[in-house]
């Protein structure tokens, strides 16, 4: 639905040239909640204002719904935009206007009539759990509820595709939680195409479909959360996935544990059904290999178990190696850590 080709954007000033972004391009599906991660300055928010050319790119191409918008003229791109909307971290609300009249305003600017203006932010003030905030000024409502008149604002058009510039960085983590459930909401309710950009490794997790890790301007990997979540490829996924599932045993209880003879310490990640499986019971019932838990850990990505369980397997090299042949048989992915 929104095919990203080869998009570059170069800062030039008189002194130097930034390379923002280099060649990125991605497929993101219809109805996906798109995550983009990367640390600061990677160029995340230059990707997603170049998507709605409030950034020029240098080069490449933005293709919506088979419309490039690289090639529209401004008048065209200024109709292409009512099907985008907008949130940003820090809310952007006009403070001399009330929260309806906040929600209002591109409805105004494009043109709609007064009873329709009404009508349509009265449907909206409920939907984002405004209904007796309508008129107060933004200086009166909290970050979360800041962030929820700019998530109708950004809904007033009806639009198809949802850009979300870091929209919960400034918020605290429950208030967090409430406004990506508020997006997940209005991502299965009206079938809305989010694009969320983040350095927070657990926005993906909680609601993400796929994702893209940029780096260094360019992008380090991407696909559905769950592959990248169990086979990340970059160490810079492995690093923002370490923190959301920290799996490091501490130093000084891997040192005890490499005195220990005929020992290997294992991980084993496992997502879905694979959660509930009986894995230790069966390691030592049909392998014949002692497994003590040193670690373990299970939550979810979005709405599937994902889990994580560190184990110290004792046995001689044949028991070991019939316990590695039942782990993988049993499609787990499995990381000798230690061996002794
Ligand atoms: N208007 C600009 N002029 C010159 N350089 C810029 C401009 N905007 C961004 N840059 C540079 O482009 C690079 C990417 O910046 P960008 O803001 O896109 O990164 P980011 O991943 O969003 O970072 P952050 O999370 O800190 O906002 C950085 O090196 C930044 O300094």
């Amino acid at each position: 639905m929104i095919r990203i080709e080869n998009l570059t954007k170069v800062y030039t000033s008189r002194k130097e040239q930034v390379v923002a972004i280099e060649n990125i391009s991605l497929d993101i599906p219809k109805g996906a909640i798109y995550g983009i991660i990367g640390l600061s300055g990677a160029g995340k928010s230059t990707l997603v204002r170049c998507i709605n050319r409030l950034e020029e790119p240098t080069g490449g191409k933005i293709i919506i719904d088979g419309q490039d918008l690289t090639a529209m003229s401004a008048v065209e791109l200024r109709q292409a935009r009512q099907k985008i909307g907008m949130i940003f971290q820090h809310f952007h609300l006009l403070q001399s206007r009330t929260v309806f009249d906040n929600i209002a305003f591109p409805l105004e600017i494009a043109g709609f009539k007064k009873p329709e203006i009404e009508a349509r932010v009265k449907e909206l003030l409920p939907l984002v759990g405004l209904e007796d905030k309508a008129h107060v000024y933004p200086s009166q409502l909290s970050g979360g509820q800041k962030q929820r008149v700019g998530i109708a604002r950004a809904l007033a058009t009806n639009p198809k595709v949802l850009l979300c510039d870091e929209a919960t960085s400034a918020l605290d983590p429950q208030t967090t939680l409430s406004i990506l459930n508020l997006l997940k909401d209005i991502n299965q309710r009206f079938g809305l195409t989010i694009i969320m950009i983040t350095h927070e490794m657990k926005v993906v997790k909680e609601i993400c479909s796929d994702v893209a890790v940029i780096h260094e301007s360019k992008i380090a990997e991407q696909g559905p959360v769950e592959s990248v979540f169990i086979q990340p490829q970059s160490s810079v996924a492995k690093e923002f996935i370490s923190t959301v599932f920290p799996n490091e045993l501490p130093e000084d209880l891997l040192r005890e544990l490499a005195t220990h003879p005929n020992s290997q310490i294992v991980r084993i990640q496992f997502l879905g059904s694979r959660a509930s499986d009986p894995i230790i019971a069966d390691l030592m019932k049909e392998c014949e290999v002692r497994a003590n838990i040193l670690y373990g850990s299970i939550d979810h990505l979005r709405s599937t178990l994902f889990g994580t369980l560190t184990l110290e397997l004792q046995g001689d090299p044949e028991q070991l190696a019939l316990a590695h042949q039942y782990l993988s048989q049993r499609e787990l992915k499995v990381e000798v850590i230690q061996n002794v």
